[in-house]
């Protein structure tokens, strides 16, 4: 499974830590509010520059404008996670504590709220009234009961998605304009399986979110508290599968006829989220070209074989091997023949493979798991790695491509969880403000939820992957960061 970057910036990229000169005599509170008012004048500044105003939180996203390109400039970013991590520190440390908790306790009533919205089409309602409409009107389209419509959106107006111009009237904004599907809502509906085919996959993977997942996270307290399956890592023991009462993985599950919507759905939401990655990713951080004609390069977990053909269009000179479950390589190998008939040269071989198996491959020059290790836990993702270790030669590199999720709070004790590892260092942000940055850079803590409720799988910190590795036989020897991707290539050797 392969979440999109939502958060695409290296947090720690750039930071300049301030200065503790008069911090002492500052309050916590003037700190965070001089991180704040010292960020939103750069950002001012960059505008001002450019002859641009901010992007407005109240109109529809539009990612061709040049003010939101400027936005999404690493410069702004750096003072925006400032700006959303000071004013989230801010806010916990002044608002009455009740409220927050109400706040973080009642979260899935957000999840919910936008998953209705999502399922009734009301973004792509509104997409034509960007006056604004109101609920009775909305209702009458996807016929939805309206003074509940109306409460749901009137939820998520409070939390800037959407906005109530007038009571009862709802309008897009930058936010929900982003689960716009841009299709109509009558297209919508002369045929709704559709809906998400030829989309950026944004709404799809909420949709996925705000369904599935949420309906697995409910369950995550009876799964950790069964005497039985509390601490299993096996696939067919997570919340999800308690939650909709399956012994079986997520991807068997999907693969069920009664849901064929969801597998659609989800499939669109991981294919729309990877174009979200730089397309060159995989080019930018671990050298293929250094590698000996003729190396031997296994994608274990391949899929369709995107990332060799990514890398075989630069490096033609390597030998490639994706493995893969019976019907991916399948589908696979009709899209590879079609698409590139000189396959028949052996350049690349699409093959069946258990990655829980042990490993046929035995002169690979580099293993390659991206997106593979993060859905497993530590037992499964041990196994897969170990087969991966007996199969290795001396020569033989792997390249793990996931999410490393950053500690909140500072490492001190980097010698137990990887010091000296290259790629890894980090500079701390100004203080107060959490080490991780806190609310800036929630999504990998996000996503780490995810692939536990789904799969029982881990976003890994930089200590987890260090002890993965090792009990493995495995040890990191570089991290590589690719700005603009949330998967950093974490290299190993045998050990
Ligand atoms: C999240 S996808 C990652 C695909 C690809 N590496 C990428 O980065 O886009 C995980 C892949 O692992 C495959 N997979 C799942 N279980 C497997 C198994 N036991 N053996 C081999 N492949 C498996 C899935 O079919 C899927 O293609």
């Amino acid at each position: 499974m392969k979440y999109p970057d939502l958060f695409p910036f290296s947090w720690f990229k750039g930071f300049r830590p301030e200065s503790n000169d008069n911090l002492e005599t500052k309050s916590p509170l003037r700190q965070l509010a001089d991180i704040i008012s010292s960020s939103v004048d750069q950002i001012d500044a960059t505008f001002k520059d450019r002859g641009q105003k901010y992007p407005n939180l109240d109109a529809p996203f539009d990612p061709t404008t040049p003010a939101e390109a400027t936005a999404l400039s690493p410069e702004v970013i750096h003072c925006s996670s400032l700006i959303v991590a000071a004013c989230a520190h801010l806010s916990a440390t002044v608002n009455i504590p009740t409220k927050l908790l109400f706040d973080v306790g009642g979260g899935f009533h957000l999840s919910a709220a936008l998953g209705v919205i999502i399922e009734g089409n009301v973004v792509e309602i509104l997409h034509d009234h960007p006056s604004g409409l109101g609920v009775y009107d909305i209702s009458a389209k996807n016929g939805m009961e309206p003074t509940r419509l109306a409460r749901l959106l009137r939820l998520l107006a409070t939390h800037h998605v959407f906005i109530e111009t007038s009571p009862n009237v709802f309008k897009n904004n930058k936010l929900s304009s982003m689960l716009d599907t841009h299709k109509s809502f009558d297209t919508i509906q002369s045929k709704p399986e559709d809906k998400y085919v030829g989309t950026s996959g944004i709404s799809a993977l909420f949709a996925h979110t705000c369904d599935e997942v949420m309906k697995g996270s409910a369950f995550l307290t009876e799964t950790l508290t069964d005497p039985d399956i509390g601490a299993s890592g096996a696939v067919e023991d997570c919340p999800l599968a308690v939650a909709f009462k399956f012994k079986k993985s997520f991807w068997e599950w999907l693969e069920e006829p009664r849901n064929e919507y969801r597998m659609n759905r989800f499939m669109l939401a991981m294919e729309g989220s990877a174009k979200l990655e730089p397309s060159d990713a995989i080019l930018r951080g671990y050298q293929w070209g250094n590698l000996p004609p003729q190396s031997l390069v296994v994608d274990v977990g391949g899929s369709l074989g995107h990332i060799v053909r990514e890398i075989r269009n630069a490096y033609p000179g390597l030998k490639y091997v994706v493995q893969d479950r019976p019907a991916v390589i399948e589908s696979a190998r009709q899209i590879w023949e079609k698409a590139i008939p000189s396959i028949s040269d052996g350049s690349v071989v699409l093959q069946v493979h258990d990655f829980l198996k042990p490993q046929p491959i035995l002169d690979a020059r580099i293993f390659l798991c991206r997106g593979v290790i993060h859905d497993y836990s530590y037992s499964v993702a041990k196994l897969i790695l170990r087969n991966l270790r007996d199969a290795a030669t001396e020569n033989t590199e792997l390249l793990i491509i996931d999410t490393i999720t950053p500690y909140a709070c500072l490492d001190d004790n980097q010698a137990r969880v990887g010091y000296g590892i290259m790629g890894t260092e980090t500079l701390p942000p100004p203080t107060p403000l959490l080490a991780n940055l806190g609310k800036a850079n929630a999504v990998p803590y996000i996503l780490d939820s995810q692939v536990l409720v789904v799969l029982n799988g881990e976003e890994r910190t930089i200590g987890s992957f260090t002890e993965l590795l090792k009990d493995s036989g495995w040890k990191i020897t570089r991290v590589f960061t690719i700005s603009g991707s949330s998967g950093k290539q974490i290299l190993a050797a045998p050990v």
